[in-house]
């Protein structure tokens, strides 16, 4: 297990030495609209956390407060132990930022780009003017700073797998491609922290594992990750901890493990006849089950949660098969399926409606 800390969500974001970003009691407001509403998590040091949630959860509104682009409502915020607006200056060239939409300029080549990012991060620090994930120093001279393919453009390309299209007009790469040059210029500056505001959308299934394993590689490296995303499976293979939000609440959090433990196992089977009832049917524990009937069948599905995670479906399992033996029946198909984040998730929505 990570030396992570659970997530504070007492609000009071103490400080912790080990935590590289703290968010506590975090409060952010558009006019009267509330989008972020108290919400508090500690990230540890070399560890990824993933932030999920429903549209409008508040997901990139939290990370824009992080990444020093708005200053917080209400509520303490600190990234490296730096204040990300007070202290912008000290904490931008320490960080790697990936926005959610890129704005790339499509004259320039996919190796331009980089080099000419190469060239601003050294200048970091200079107030910045945003161009969608590309920041420019006010009043800068884009083609001075343009040079060749030099070998850090090369291996900041080689990593994300752009190599190939080095001398391509931007404009020309696809949806995919434009997000894997931009997870090049977050990583350029081998930044301590990354900000990655969905950062697989748009790419084909092995782009998506690259980047993953370019994530995982970095993380391997000693940076410390906070991602946002939509794809659940991406997030059970990178996040070391997560949060689940919904209208500005953070409604649960921990590790993939912990998260899914509270959504329960379920226990389904199929019994012959479409005569059941509940009250023909064992209440393992007071759970009662759910009768589908199709077929010329009964489909039964108990969901069993509480106790321990690994020990719940065989102590649920031992009345149902002592029923059945008692009753000479058969418990067809008879499958035990674990929680799935994407239960939790879906549980999480409900409960918010
Ligand atoms: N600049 C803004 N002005 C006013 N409201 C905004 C602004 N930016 C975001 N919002 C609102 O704040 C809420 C949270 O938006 P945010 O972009 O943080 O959500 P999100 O969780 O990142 O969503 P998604 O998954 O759709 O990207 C939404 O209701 C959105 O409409």
């Amino acid at each position: 297990m990570r030396t992570a800390q659970l997530a504070d969500a007492s609000g009071t974001g103490a400080a912790d030495l080990g935590n590289v970003i703290e968010v506590g009691g975090l409060r952010q407001k558009y006019g009267d609209f509330e989008a972020v509403r108290g919400i508090s998590f500690t990230v540890a040091k070399g560890e990824i956390f993933g932030l999920l949630g429903t549209n409008g959860a508040g997901k990139t509104t939290t990370m824009e407060v992080l990444e020093g682009f708005r200053p917080a409502t209400a509520g303490t915020v600190r990234v490296l132990g730096l204040d990300p607006v007070g202290q912008h200056r000290l904490l931008r060239p320490r960080v790697g930022i990936m926005l959610q939409e890129g704005g790339f300029l499509g004259d320039l080549t996919v190796a331009e780009t980089v080099s000419l990012w190469n060239g601003l991060s050294e200048d970091a620090g200079r107030p910045v003017t945003l161009v969608g994930s590309t920041a420019l120093p006010g009043g800068f001279n884009l083609l001075g700073r343009v040079r060749g393919v030099d070998r850090a453009t090369m291996g900041a390309l080689e990593l994300v797998g752009l190599e190939s299209k080095a001398r391509t007009k931007v404009r020309q790469l696809s949806g995919g491609q434009k997000r894997r040059l931009d997870l090049a210029l977050a990583v350029l500056s081998r930044p301590e922290v990354l900000f990655l505001d969905e950062p697989t959308t748009g790419m084909d299934p092995e782009a998506r594992r690259t980047t993953w394993q370019v994530i995982e590689d970095l993380r391997a490296g000693g940076t410390t990750v906070l991602l946002t995303t939509h794809y659940l499976e991406e997030a059970e293979r990178l996040a070391d901890r997560l949060a689940i939000m919904h209208e500005g609440h953070i409604h649960t959090y921990g590790t993939v493990e912990e998260v899914v433990a509270g959504s329960g196992d379920t226990i389904a089977f199929r019994l012959p006849g479409t005569s059941w009832t509940f009250g023909d049917l064992p209440a393992p524990d007071g759970v009662t089950p759910v009768l589908t009937y199709a077929d010329g069948g009964t489909e039964v599905a108990y969901t069993v949660t509480g106790g321990q995670a690994e020990l719940r479906a065989h102590a649920a399992l031992r009345p149902l098969l002592a029923w059945a033996d008692g009753r000479g029946e058969v418990l067809q198909r008879l499958a035990v399926r674990r929680g799935t984040l994407e239960d939790v998730f879906m549980s999480v929505v409900g409960e918010g409606r």
